[in-house]
């Protein structure tokens, strides 16, 4: 292997050659959990060349990811990934391994997503809401078997990307080619990120098989195809001043930011595809638990909650300027435990010697948090099975919530952004309608968190496919607030 043995954490046994990925099957989170409860929540691991240090507890994970979290601040490099998707655009900050040029685009980055700048960004969550939101009002009429919520949010997500990034939404339908075309591609992609879906990235031998490279080349011109399309155009426009602001503009324009054309392309590239697959995949399986027979309660509480606080139906608003209504932070909170998108997260590598138990775990270590373990780890979470947003209410423990957002010095810069993401579009969409079940029980989705993903070896949870209702609450409420937000956009 490239690393020896760590002296005083389990190993998992494991075949010459492969190591462990024989045995890690498809479902990663629940073989790693497993291997936990028979080797101890921190074992070592290895898979083909590539020995792994995996965390499967909210204890260890907070020592390792937190207490000792500046010695765990870099990323590892994998031959897929880093050697042939990455080679046009630069690696994305959260594969970056920790150096100067890191440095200074994750320091680009947290200032725009810091949370004065996120603040000057609700327009546009106004705006992307307001038309996911109209057009799940248009389709429930045409679709009464129930409506598949993925696009709608795919695009709310990706929409409010674009705009930060560019100045630049995409007009349309759910059904617009650009969109998909992006959508499409980004997952394919994240499929490569994933912890042992390519073998190759572990057993070097296979890298002369060429099959899954030539997907990976193909991702890779399909992704730089628009990526530069944005950009230049966004070029252009600050050439003929017609730019409007946005992150990327704003770097650009400034003298003082030290980044080159590569550092600048690797945060486009981060804006764009961060919050693709993480956001989308938290309101759509948040949507499929409220329309299962528990979540009516739990509907009915936080449409309580919501008129408690804003009795003058002015939530649609005010969920743009504050967070006030406790028990929608909790719900969002709950949805980030509970449907964890990222169930093992961005691999971890160490700059320094780190300390688990009294064994010393060597600098150059490569590390997984299992943080869909550590989000059902019952030792934190009473009944860590149950869907509840009272968890999070009254007697909540200090501290991190959950790891949906990892922890430490490597952090998800777009927290932030995302928690706002996320109040907004509970708030609005628990305002506009009432979310049921759909008629056919085919239909109805999956309440497990691993069991929902439509491809278990990726890095992101990619929902399968369900159906839920919509019907509006109040008809001449929702078209007000409708009016107002979209605008002159039309719909
Ligand atoms: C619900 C939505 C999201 C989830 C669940 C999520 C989750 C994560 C996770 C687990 C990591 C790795 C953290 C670690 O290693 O400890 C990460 C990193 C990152 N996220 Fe997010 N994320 C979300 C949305 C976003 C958004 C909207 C943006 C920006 C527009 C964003 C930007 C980033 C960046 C730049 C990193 C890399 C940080 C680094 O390596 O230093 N994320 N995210």
């Amino acid at each position: 292997t490239e690393t020896p043995k760590i002296e005083g954490i389990p190993e998992v046994p494991g075949l010459p050659f492969l190591g462990g990925l024989v045995a890690l099957g498809e479902c990663h989170a629940r073989k790693a959990k497993e291997w936990s409860e028979k080797y101890g929540d921190v074992f070592q691991v290895r898979l083909g060349r590539k020995r792994i240090v995996f965390a499967n507890s909210y204890a260890s994970v907070k020592d390792l990811w937190i207490t000792q979290q500046s010695s765990l601040i870099s990323r590892p490099k994998f031959h897929t990934f880093h050697g042939i998707v990455s080679t046009s655009q630069g690696f994305t900050i959260g594969t970056s391994p920790w150096d100067a040029s890191c440095k200074a685009k994750r320091r680009a980055a947290a200032t725009a997503l810091n949370r004065p700048a996120v603040q000057t960004y609700m327009p546009v969550i106004d705006l992307e809401s307001a038309v996911s939101i109209q057009e799940l009002v248009n389709d429930s009429q045409k679709r009464k078997f129930g409506i598949n919520p993925v696009a709608y949010f795919q695009r709310y997500a990706l929409n409010t990307s674009l705009t930060l990034n560019y100045g630049y939404r995409i007009d349309g339908s759910v059904e617009n080619e650009v969109l998909k075309e992006i959508i499409d591609v980004e997952r394919l992609i994240s499929n490569f990120r994933s912890t042992s879906h390519n073998w190759q990235d572990y057993v070097p031998l296979l890298r002369y098989f060429k099959g899954k490279n030539e997907k990976a080349v193909e991702a890779r011109k399909r992704r730089d195809a628009y990526l530069e399309v944005l950009l230049k155009r966004l070029k252009d426009d600050i050439r003929s001043g017609v730019d409007k602001p946005c992150i990327t503009g704003n770097i650009l324009k400034d003298p003082e930011a030290k980044l080159n054309h590569e550092e600048i392309k690797s945060i486009c590239l981060s804006m764009v595809s961060a919050g693709l697959d993480t956001v989308p995949g938290n309101v759509i399986m948040g949507l499929g638990y409220l329309s299962s027979p528990h979540g009516q309660t739990i509907q009915q509480k936080a449409f309580e909650a919501i008129r408690e606080v804003y009795p003058n139906n002015d939530a649609w608003d005010m969920c743009l300027k504050e967070e006030k209504v406790p028990y929608i932070t909790a719900l969002v909170k709950e949805v980030l435990r509970f449907w964890i998108v990222i169930p093992i997260g961005l691999p971890r590598t160490s700059i320094g010697d780190m300390t688990y138990n009294g064994a010393i775990i060597p600098a150059g270590t490569t590390f997984y948090m299992n943080a869909w373990a550590a989000n059902y780890d019952p030792a934190q979470f009473t009944d860590p099975e149950a869907f509840s947003p009272e968890r999070y209410l009254n007697s909540a423990p200090e501290g991190t919530p959950h790891f949906a957002y990892g922890a430490g010095s490597r952090m998800c810069a777009g927290s932030h952004l995302a928690n706002r993401e996320l109040y907004a579009a509970f708030v609005r969409l628990i305002c506009a309608f009432e979310i049921t079940e759909a008629d056919r029980v085919e239909d109805r989705p999956i309440l497990d968190a691993l069991e929902c993903n439509g491809i278990p070896t990726s890095l992101t949870t990619d929902p399968k496919d369900f159906k839920c209702k919509f019907r509006v609450r109040d008809e001449g409420l929702l078209n007000g607030w409708l009016e107002k937000s979209l605008g002159d956009v039309k719909m």
